[in-house]
């Protein structure tokens, strides 16, 4: 039996729309993300589905994403004159849906690498990942892989989408805190995703070229001053902070507490604040659980970038 785990990850950075992406991991210790689980069974597909938030999955497990990647899976298998043997999944649903912290690329990403792995990986990392973006793709409307691609390889991904490459992984500040919040509510990214213009002013698309070349440019050459001042987002944050609860205030109080930047993680509503050390991280934890949560369901956790990506739990 194998149980493979997936992290939770925070699509878009402010500055890179649909091309940069962050896997996340709790400081604690505390795995945040979807486990699927694989065994041998003597005949036929086997789908069970746990997990706290087994009861915001569809109720026809054919729409669980998972049941999609096992079909998906078993297609390109058979293309290769290759067939998948009798067995079951299990996946255990840990992630909040609609959260912008990839709920749907962690079972994605779990369950092909499950399958993979269980195959004797018939499909290399790339193929692999090709599959995850078109179930990413049926899920929110378009193909974006800046959730799968560092659910999958982990660290900050950038989507090139090149020379036979879906990503390159971008150097990263070591010492910085995410703090995530999510706030117990649902956003549809397919919905958020509806809501943004269909064109954009040249004034933002000079704006947006020059941000997300002065953060790629401040990665490789570790400026962090600059890099979290190019954390600007005027693609999808001026249409999409009505989705989210005092999303200004939040972020204008994160600013006052020694946050380097503030921006919606994915398509919200949860929300990431940058923090250059624990003290300020701690402070930002304390504040976003009083005033940015609505229900019971809502938590916030000090994370860093998770490097490790998807891995089998021992
Ligand atoms: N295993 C799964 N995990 C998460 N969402 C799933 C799964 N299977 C199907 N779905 C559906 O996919 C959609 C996920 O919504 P989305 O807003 O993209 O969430 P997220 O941004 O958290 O990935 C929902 O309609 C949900 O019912
Ligand atoms: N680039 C996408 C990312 C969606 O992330 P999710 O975690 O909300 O699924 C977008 O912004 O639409």
């Amino acid at each position: 039996m194998l149980r493979i785990y997936a992290p939770a990850s925070s699509a878009n950075i402010s500055v890179g729309f649909d091309t940069l992406g962050a896997a996340i991991s709790p400081i604690d210790g505390s795995l945040l993300g979807d486990v699927v689980q694989i065994e041998d069974i003597p005949a036929g597909f086997e789908l069970e589905s746990a997990g706290y938030f087994v009861r915001k999955l569809p109720k026809e497990p054919q729409k669980n994403i998972v049941y999609q990647a096992y079909v998906l899976f078993s297609e390109r298998l058979k293309l290769r004159n290759g067939h998948v043997k009798p067995l079951r999944l299990t996946l255990e649903k840990n992630m909040p849906i609609g959260s912008g912290l990839g709920s749907s690329a962690c079972s994605i990403v779990a369950a092909l690498v499950a399958l993979n792995t269980f195959h004797n990986e018939p499909f290399s990392k790339m193929e692999l990942l090709e599959m995850m973006g078109e179930l990413e793709g049926r899920i929110s409307g378009s193909i974006h892989y800046d959730n799968v691609a560092p659910c999958y390889l982990g660290g900050v991904q950038l989507m090139v989408q090149s020379l036979g490459n879906i990503c390159q992984q971008l150097p990263f500040f070591d010492s910085w805190y995410w703090v995530l919040a999510y706030p117990g509510i649902e956003v549809s990214t397919a919905e958020a995703r509806a809501i943004l213009p269909k064109s954009y002013t040249r004034q933002d698309v000079i704006a947006h070229g020059r941000h997300l070349g002065s953060f790629v440019h401040a990665c490789h050459t570790q400026q962090d001053v600059l890099a979290a001042l190019m954390m600007k987002d005027v693609i999808a944050e001026p249409y999409r902070e009505s989705l989210l609860p005092n999303f200004a205030e939040v972020k204008q109080a994160s600013r006052d507490l020694g946050a380097l930047a503030t921006g919606i993680s994915g398509s919200g509503p949860t929300i990431f604040s940058i923090a250059p050390d624990l003290a300020v991280a701690t402070k930002l934890a304390n504040y976003l659980e009083n005033h940015y949560l609505q229900n019971n369901e809502g938590f916030v956790h000090i994370c860093k970038v998770d490097n490790q990506g998807t891995r089998a739990l021992g």
